[in-house]
């Protein structure tokens, strides 16, 4: 009854209460409970994460580390590491779009998250953003929920971090010219997950609308070429990311160099495209989830093509990773990725709170 009382302050106060144990208050260690029980029994609320404290929580350089991690975690099977299924989507026919459900559990590194997300076909007029998202942390062992945080933040970041963790293994050494095609948020994250964790001599541009590209050119500062075609764009590039809201392909292997890698992002349904068949069958092709790419991504399924291997298999020794060919990341999007960058957000926001 007084345990439950004193937790009940220590809630009011806005005292963590579901915390690991590197983080028990000492208010609550003198009562000899689990942390868990503790914060099941006080009914605490879960801290509620958004979109500016999730980006300054989340950097680039220690959430690249633990998604290469997770990947290889990922494609070792092993439940106790990581249990990830397909993402199931529930379509929202009325509005062009996708509720994404994405559960994952860390058993070993005790995390237990769902993602839900929404991605919309959005028409050239609309003004609302084509994905918005939330991510649950929870408590495997009470189910007791931790957080709530803004899934748009995590969703870009990670992304562009797999993706940047496809061109370290995957570009060929000297890389020196990058192409983005698209200037969306995906774009963004991308060009900045790129430039601080890889470098690059030239950034260019492409977007369907040149004063998106204009934009996207003013808001990163640095310098980046805009250009008026993705061939252009593409033309002798060594890394191209394709991150754009296009159904039908934009980038054609025909103007791919020979040993160029594609980070495609976009596209992530079984009938939309971005990329041609041509390039497809040209290219050596990985995926973050093999069983992800056959179900959702049109460039796999319709090209007809086989994935070689997960990034995941490469971390692991498992299989070579072919830099002086043509090669393709196919990215759908994973929950796991999700699992571990909100992890990580969540351990920040407890370091911050309790400097306070
Ligand atoms: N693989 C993954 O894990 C993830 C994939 N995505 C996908 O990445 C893509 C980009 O996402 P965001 O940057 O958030 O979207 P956004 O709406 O912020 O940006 C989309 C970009 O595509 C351009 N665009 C729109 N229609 C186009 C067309 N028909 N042809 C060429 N370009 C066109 C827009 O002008 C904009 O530059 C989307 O397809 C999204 O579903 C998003 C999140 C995660
Ligand atoms: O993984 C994600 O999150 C998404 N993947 C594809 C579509 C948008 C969101």
């Amino acid at each position: 009854m007084f345990k439950k009382a004193l937790l009940r302050l220590l809630n009011a106060a806005q005292i963590p209460l579901d915390v690991d144990s590197n983080f028990v208050p000492n208010q609550l260690s003198q009562f000899r409970i689990s942390v868990s029980e503790a914060a099941a029994m006080a009914g605490a609320p879960p801290v509620i994460i958004w979109e500016r404290e999730v980006e300054s929580l989340l950097h680039y350089k220690e959430l690249i580390p633990r998604l290469e991690e997770a990947l290889g975690k990922f494609s070792s099977r092993d439940s106790a590491e990581v249990i990830q299924p397909v993402r199931s989507t529930v379509p929202l026919q009325k509005h062009n779009g996708f509720l994404g459900l994405m559960p994952t559990y860390m058993e070993n590194d005790g995390v237990l998250s769902t993602k839900l997300v929404c991605f919309y076909n959005r028409g050239a007029g609309s003004t609302l953003p084509s994905v918005s998202a939330t991510v649950l942390l929870l408590d495997p062992e009470s189910g007791h929920m931790k957080a709530v945080m803004d899934g748009e933040a995590i969703t870009n970041m990670r992304t562009a971090g797999a993706s940047a963790i496809s061109a370290k293994l995957l570009m060929r050494h000297g890389a020196e010219v990058l192409a983005i095609l698209g200037t969306g948020q995906q774009a963004l994250s991308h060009y900045k997950a790129f430039t601080e964790m890889l470098s690059f001599k030239e950034v260019r541009v492409w977007n369907h609308r040149r004063e998106g590209a204009e934009k996207f050119r003013r808001s990163v500062g640095g310098p980046v070429t805009v250009c008026g075609s993705v061939e252009e764009a593409v033309r002798g590039a060594d890394v191209i990311v394709t991150v754009t809201r296009s159904i039908e392909p934009v980038l054609c292997g025909r103007w791919v160099k020979p040993g160029a890698h594609v980070a495609a992002v976009g596209a992530c349904r079984p009938d939309w495209r971005e990329l041609d068949d041509s390039l497809m069958k040209e290219a050596v092709v990985y995926a973050d989830s093999r069983e992800g790419a056959m179900a959702e991504s049109g460039d796999v399924i319709l090209s007809g093509v086989e994935v070689f291997a997960e990034l995941g298999d490469v971390i692991n020794g498992i299989k070579p990773a072919y830099r002086e060919k043509t090669t393709v990341f196919k990215s759908l999007g994973m929950g796991v990725e999700d699992a571990v960058a909100a992890n990580l957000v969540y351990e920040q926001w407890k370091a911050k709170a309790y400097k306070l």
